[in-house]
């Protein structure tokens, strides 16, 4: 992997990019203090930049997965069976990590892409032309959801809101603009945003540090807590909506996400706020019935040690779970870009899926 420094702060940023013949990364480990970028040039650096975090965010690694498997093929440059000579690649991209079902999806967009290829075709040209259209197509998929989410919130408001948000879900996190923070985006240029308070996000520091990051980039008036604090802002600071992202959503509207929403789901029931979840399409896994059986990724608990110097004494065990479920019984709204559902089921998340749903 080749390391450049970005100097020009005033432009703005791509989580991922392709540039010159290489996924250009945005290193997010180094944010907000130093804005570098990493060049991958074959799938088993792209799977390694997935697993250590260099690019995160359930849409963003689905992206930069397929854009592995295009630059697997470059590497490779010929074969006379290619579905073998990737295999590898695709495995390794797969195990990357293991809960935000887009990487899975994308990799099946990028088989299903490469089954239907004529036998004499330029592969790794084709396979680039696919992961782009993953990207692109994710992008428009955020600028139609941020519409719906701004709409959904002017139905409800049309003075200025203080709006909490959890982990990283904005350009970062996606192929550009991002999802919750999408919505947020387009409900602040559309007058509909006071504060933004934004969760510390233990232990990474998503929020604290990226989503900040991305806000004040924006002009947005953002306003950092440690996770703890959410209940006691909700019952405090006229907060009305709690909105954030899926890195997979089962078939029955199971919200699996950040390790904390589903505490913030409570919270918002209890204080009545209304809570929204804004996700694509690939985010939803209609092969799992409710989410009870999700892998749910637990990560080093080294992570929890060190926080500005070290916080817990070595030796004392510790449990790392990234992610976990919020119940659709107490999400309010799904906002995805084929349209929203409004206290989702399986009926429902089915009838979207397939096209039936009108909205
Ligand atoms: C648009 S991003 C939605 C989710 O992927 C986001 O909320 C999240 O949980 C990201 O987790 P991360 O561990 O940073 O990859």
């Amino acid at each position: 992997m080749q390391r450049a420094v970005h100097t020009d702060v005033a432009d703005s940023f791509s989580a991922l990019a392709w540039h010159n013949d290489a996924l250009r990364l945005l290193d997010q480990r180094l944010l907000p203090g130093r804005e570098e970028y990493v060049d991958c040039t074959d799938a088993a650096q792209v799977a390694a930049a997935i697993g250590d975090m260099l690019v995160r965010g359930a849409p963003a690694i689905g992206i930069a997965g397929a854009y592995g498997i295009a630059l697997q093929a470059r590497a490779i440059g010929s074969s006379d069976d290619w579905t073998a000579a990737l295999a590898e690649a695709f495995e390794m991209l797969e195990a990357a990590r293991p809960t935000a079902v887009n990487l899975s999806w994308a990799l099946k967009m990028m088989r299903d892409r490469l089954a239907r290829l004529a036998p004499h075709a330029d592969v790794p040209a084709r396979l680039l032309e696919a992961a782009q259209s993953i990207h692109q197509s994710d992008l428009e998929a955020n600028l139609t959801m941020a519409k719906l989410g701004m709409q959904l919130i002017r139905k409800h408001h049309k003075t200025p809101q203080n709006i909490l948000t959890h982990c990283n879900t904005g350009a970062l996190a996606t192929g550009g603009y991002g999802t919750a923070l999408g919505v947020i985006r387009a409900a602040q240029a559309a007058g509909l945003v006071d504060t933004v308070f934004v969760d510390e996000t233990r232990p990474w520091l998503q929020g604290s540090r990226l989503t900040a990051w991305e806000l004040q980039r924006e002009g947005i008036q953002a306003c950092v807590h440690v996770d703890a604090a959410a209940g006691h802002l909700m019952k405090t600071r006229d907060i009305t909506w709690v909105i954030v992202g899926a890195d997979r959503i089962a078939a029955n509207g199971d919200v699996i996400n950040k390790i904390g929403t589903y505490a913030l789901s409570i919270l918002a029931m209890h204080h009545g706020l209304r809570f929204m979840v804004v996700a694509p399409s690939s985010s939803i896994d209609m092969a799992l019935e409710n989410a009870d059986e999700v892998v749910i990724e637990e990560r080093s608990a080294d992570e929890l040690f060190v926080l500005g110097g070290q916080t817990v004494d070595a030796g004392i065990p510790a449990f790392n779970p990234v992610f976990d479920v919020t119940p659709a019984d107490l999400i309010d709204v799904i906002v995805t870009e084929k349209g929203i559902v409004e206290r989702p089921d399986a009926k429902k998340l089915a009838d979207l899926m397939s096209h039936r749903h009108l909205h």
